[in-house]
């Protein structure tokens, strides 16, 4: 198995600064912490104290949890880190296609790609090569493992080799996982080690789905404490790209759609030959970004999704008026999170606080969990809470009720 990175600079580019490639929509950089509770109350304290502080005892336990660099960054208001995509997908879905596209898209950014497959015999990173102009000395070779277990660790290390010592060739980083990767662990590399994320940033997940073979991925049953890859790499994504549609019916792929958006409701979906989509679908995403997650153009259809969730439970959506209670909310998820925090793969939510006229945005990774204030409720605006959560068993009655429980 092999993993190893690249630079690569789209054709004819000019290079762009990282702060032209800053989404200027991101305000505000995004925190994290393993604990919901200390992120939330620590919020509470430092931002945004005139409107959500209430506790001095709870708030006065986070200050000290938190890295500087987010107090900096808060304090200037500038997210200066470095975006990161991970392109995921079963065996043969089209990644490195996909990855071809974006590096030979007239987009103007420099790419730094770490590749990661198995076998030996670094195959991926020759195909990609062959269709830049990096010279294939650039690329540093990984050989023991697969970057959601073994080579994590090495993982680590590319990053921060990347951003420490050649941060000024590059602006975007992608991660191609191997199709039998597992994103969540990759996921929290972001999110759990301190170095990382003071450097770099989660800009979003792309998935590749092959249209002609992914059902039978996605219907084959594991067995018992063994994860179906297939539906997990949808579970996660910000985006899906249902590619091969030049192999499949109109009425297949019509199925297919909605069986991929049952068991994700929260991202966006695009079908593909070849992996050619628009570049702004799969770069700039920011799906890991509060302040992305309300301007989202799509979210009122996402939280919309009426249909039935998924038979494998793997998608539950609350839409509901009236105003949460902060400190219910945080009592609620910290319990939420400590017994179901493995089986919660992404959740998201736009929900109205009390005694607030902001939004308050949240959005986690399993036991990861960023929150803060976003826009304002216009007056006359129906103040809807939405929330979604995409896992394993999710029990949608306990999730409703513990909801509810929240409500003033
Ligand atoms: N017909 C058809 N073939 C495609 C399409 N996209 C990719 N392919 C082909 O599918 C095969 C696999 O594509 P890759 O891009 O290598 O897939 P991958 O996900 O990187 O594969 P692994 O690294 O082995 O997991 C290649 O032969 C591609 O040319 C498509 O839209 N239609």
């Amino acid at each position: 198995m092999t993993a190893n990175y690249m630079f690569y600079r789209a054709s004819a580019t000019k290079i762009i600064t990282s702060s032209q490639f800053f989404n200027p929509l991101t305000k505000t950089p995004s925190f994290q912490t393993p604990f919901s509770y200390q992120f939330i109350r620590y919020i509470h304290t430092t931002l945004f104290e005139n409107v959500f502080y209430r506790n001095p005892r709870k708030n006065s336990r986070n200050l000290s949890t938190f890295p500087d660099y987010n107090l900096q960054n808060a304090a200037f208001g500038v997210d200066s880190r470095v975006p990161a995509t991970i392109i995921t997908g079963f065996l043969g879905s089209g990644k490195t296609t996909l990855l071809n596209h974006i590096l030979t898209a007239e987009h103007g950014k420099c790419i730094a790609v770490i590749e990661n497959e198995f076998g030996e015999v670094d195959i991926d990173g020759s195909l990609v090569a062959s269709h830049s102009s990096s010279n294939e000395d650039d690329i540093v070779m990984v050989n023991n493992g697969c970057l959601c277990c073994t080579v994590r660790g090495d993982l680590v290390k590319l990053l921060l080799e990347l951003v420490k010592e050649r941060r000024d060739k590059f602006d975007h980083i992608i991660i191609e996982t191997t199709g039998l990767a597992k994103p969540g662990p990759v996921i929290e590399t972001f999110c759990s080690d301190e170095m990382v994320s003071h450097y770099v940033k989660l800009d979003g997940v792309v998935t590749m789905v092959d249209s002609k073979h992914a059902t039978r991925h996605l219907n084959e049953v594991k067995p018992r404490f063994v994860v179906n890859e297939s539906v997990e790499q949808v579970a996660y994504a910000d985006r899906i790209i249902i590619n091969k549609t030049d192999l499949v019916s109109e009425a297949d792929l019509e199925v297919l759609t909605k069986k991929i958006r049952h068991i994700n409701g929260m991202a966006q979906i695009q079908h593909a030959k070849y992996g050619a989509v628009d570049i702004d679908f799969v770069l700039g995403v920011g799906g890991y970004d509060l302040d992305r997650l309300h301007y989202s153009a799509r979210l009122a259809e996402i939280f919309c999704w009426h249909e039935p969730h998924d038979i494998l439970g793997f998608c539950v959506s609350i839409v509901s008026e009236g105003t949460i209670d902060l400190d219910e909310l945080d009592d609620w998820l910290e319990r939420l999170i400590e017994e179901k925090g493995e089986d919660l793969y992404r959740y998201k939510g736009v929900l109205s606080v009390n005694g607030s006229d902001e939004r308050y945005v949240l959005q986690g990774v399993h036991t990861m969990l960023d929150g803060c204030p976003g826009k304002t409720w216009t007056p006359d605006e129906k103040r809807i809470n939405k929330l979604v959560f995409i896992g394993r068993d999710l029990d949608e009655t306990m999730l409703r009720k513990g909801f509810k429980g929240c409500l003033v």
